[in-house]
């Protein structure tokens, strides 16, 4: 199933665009982002519950995402931040309201149409989930396999695929590791591959649940750019879930809070400050007390 000996023509690198070229923290203190077009995801009075007699957990939620845009995704654990995501893929079990993307609602889809949603949503993990012992180029290729047809007659991916996968490690910046086996790399070096692999399936929409949490605040930061970048210059929406609220902040053009399963806070990132955002957190404070 992997290419054994990928040929590599270096393409031209990608010319950066305004969006990506900006800062940091000038994205996140500049004009609130004006999402462009209908919203690709949407989430409707949302309840779930993972058995019948069990608590909600998710309590009827509503939830946004537009091409372009990255929304932050805050609670404190257990408030149903992962069981959100999953609903976009269709692996919790939808009690009441309705997900859709690109207007097809998630719980009507079954098998192939199942597999089809699946692979046109981007996924990023705290852990990276790459194969170590293949090459950087061949892990970012496996993004490929979502899709049919990925492998030529020989049984070895298409030089066009290769092609776009180095490309893609142009654009993450780390297309010198291409050939490396992906356990050499460091941890945020390793997101940037998982983040080139999910856009290896020319995704609808991008899901980094904790994308940062193994990495140091530095390397988090640089994580953070770049997805809030490629959501930009890609029109991809991105949904993020943080625990580091400055983190959010700054690299967030909404977010969203949950607590105990339902909205607590939402607004645009330039409206919001991490003392109102905090709020999410405040029942932790109150267990920490008693
Ligand atoms: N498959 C499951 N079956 C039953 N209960 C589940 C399942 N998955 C999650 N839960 C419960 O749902 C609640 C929310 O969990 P979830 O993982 O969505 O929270 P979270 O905000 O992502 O937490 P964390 O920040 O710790 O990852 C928790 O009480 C959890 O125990």
């Amino acid at each position: 199933m992997t290419s054994p000996n990928p040929v590599l023509t270096r393409p031209a690198p990608i010319p950066a665009t305004s969006a990506s070229s900006a800062s940091s923290a000038g994205a996140a203190a500049g004009p609130a982002h004006t999402p462009l077009g209908p919203p690709r995801v949407r989430v409707r009075e949302l309840s779930v519950r993972y058995a019948p007699d069990a608590p909600l957990v998710l309590d009827r939620v509503d939830l946004e995402l537009h091409p372009g845009e990255t929304v932050g995704l805050l609670g404190s654990s257990g408030s149903g931040k992962s069981t959100l995501m999953k609903s976009l893929t269709g692996f919790t079990p939808i009690t009441s309201g309705t997900v859709t993307i690109d207007g097809a609602d998630v719980a009507d889809l079954t098998g192939r149409g199942l597999r089809q949603l699946r692979s046109n949503i981007g996924q990023v993990f705290q852990q990276f989930n790459l194969i170590g012992r293949l090459s950087v180029l061949t892990n970012v290729l496996l993004g490929s396999l979502h899709h049919a047809g990925p492998l030529n007659r020989f049984g070895t991916f298409r030089a066009a695929d290769r092609q776009r996968a180095y490309e893609l490690l142009e654009r993450v910046g780390i297309a010198d590791k291409a050939l490396d086996e992906a356990r050499q790399l460091s941890g945020g070096q390793q997101q940037r591959v998982a983040i080139a692999r999910a856009l290896m399936q020319k995704p609808r929409c991008i899901l980094a649940d904790e994308p940062v949490a193994s990495l140091d605040p530095r390397t988090s930061h640089t994580v953070l750019h770049l997805l809030q970048s490629i959501a930009r210059d890609e029109q991809v929406p991105v949904l993020v879930s943080l625990h580091v609220l400055p983190l959010a902040l700054e690299h967030s053009d909404r977010v969203i809070g949950l607590r105990e399963g339902r909205v607590l806070i939402r607004g645009r990132t330039a409206d919001m400050d991490a003392e109102a955002l905090s709020a999410v957190y405040d029942h932790d404070h109150e267990e920490e007390r008693a």
